[in-house]
């Protein structure tokens, strides 16, 4: 079995996959933490030959789990940020200081689409464009849905958004606390995905295929209305396409991809982007 880890700053979640077959046999997510215990907090290691990591907690948290893991896994990847990689050329100033997620999803959307938008919503949301061609330009950086609540210290921070409500009831004006808190956070995150991509596509030229992922990806994709595609397993199929260990991955399939959601043309993108700015 192949254990795949994305720790990210609220959850880590982990898959096994099978080596032979390909197929993901189990899968979960436990809090952040600095402990873990194999056998409850990741599955046993005993059917484990090789971990692949991408982390963005502290430092500390990546050094106390690999070598946890270390112990009794012979190979162990921990993928970091690069200048360059299965032909996307990175867009920070520094590499490095790009947190590996990002950079995941960015390796992983351009396999699949040749130049997207990819979108992480989770404590923060992300987004990172990377053109036709391979040139990541960079992205942006804002707080996620749970993290947007809980900074106003209103007393809603425990009454999350339903991620089945209906997108126009979610964007429609609340009419007590947590009602106004949750839709105003949750119009917020849309608008800034829309404009964002809309802005970036109007300034490259490009109109490019939108990939969300993350914990609040479903969510966020109920009040989105440009074409994308949600691919929950975004970051683990980064960590596929930089060290490919089964059969399937070796061929380049990367496990639960997603159609490639279709692109609306460029014209339509700036005309919607001409509206907003009127209002
Ligand atoms: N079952 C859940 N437990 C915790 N957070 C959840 C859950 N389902 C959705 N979320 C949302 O997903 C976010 C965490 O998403 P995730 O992509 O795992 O974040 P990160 O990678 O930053 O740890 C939380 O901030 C919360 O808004
Ligand atoms: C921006 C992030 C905090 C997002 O992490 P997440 O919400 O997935 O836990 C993470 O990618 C990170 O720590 N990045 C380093 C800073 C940067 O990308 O510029
Ligand atoms: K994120």
């Amino acid at each position: 079995m192949i254990l795949d880890l994305d720790i990210g700053n609220t959850l880590s979640k982990w898959r096994l996959k099978d080596v032979a077959s390909s197929e993901i046999r189990s899968r979960g997510a436990v809090w952040t933490r600095e402990e873990w215990r194999p056998g409850a907090d990741i599955p046993d290691l005993d059917v484990v030959e090789a971990v692949r990591i991408s982390s963005v907690a502290r430092e500390s948290v990546l050094r106390d789990t690999v070598t946890l893991l270390q112990r009794q896994v012979g190979v162990v990847h921990v993928a970091r940020s690069a200048p360059e990689a299965l032909g996307v050329s990175c867009g920070y100033d520094e590499p490095g200081r790009l947190g590996v997620d990002r950079w995941m999803g960015v390796l992983a959307g351009y396999q699949l689409t040749g130049g997207c938008c990819s979108v992480d919503c989770g404590s923060a949301i992300t987004m990172d464009f990377v053109l036709p061609g391979g040139r990541h330009l960079g992205g942006y950086i804002i707080p996620g849905l749970r993290l947007m609540k809980e900074s106003l210290k209103l007393g809603t921070r425990n009454v999350a958004i339903d991620p089945d409500s209906e997108a126009d009831e979610l964007l429609a004006p609340g009419c007590n606390t947590v009602e106004a808190v949750n839709h105003g956070i949750y119009m917020s995150a849309v608008s800034a995905v829309n404009r964002i991509y809309s802005e970036v596509c109007d300034r490259e030229g490009v109109a490019l295929p939108l990939l969300l992922t993350g914990g609040d990806a479903r969510v966020v994709s109920r009040g989105l209305r440009i074409p994308h595609a949600v691919w929950p397993d975004m970051v683990y199929a980064g960590l596929e396409a930089c060290y490919p260990l089964t059969a399937a991955e070796r061929a380049g399939r990367l496990a639960g991809a997603p159609l490639p959601p279709p692109v609306p043309p460029l014209e339509k993108i700036r005309a919607s982007l001409a509206f907003s700015m009127l209002l």
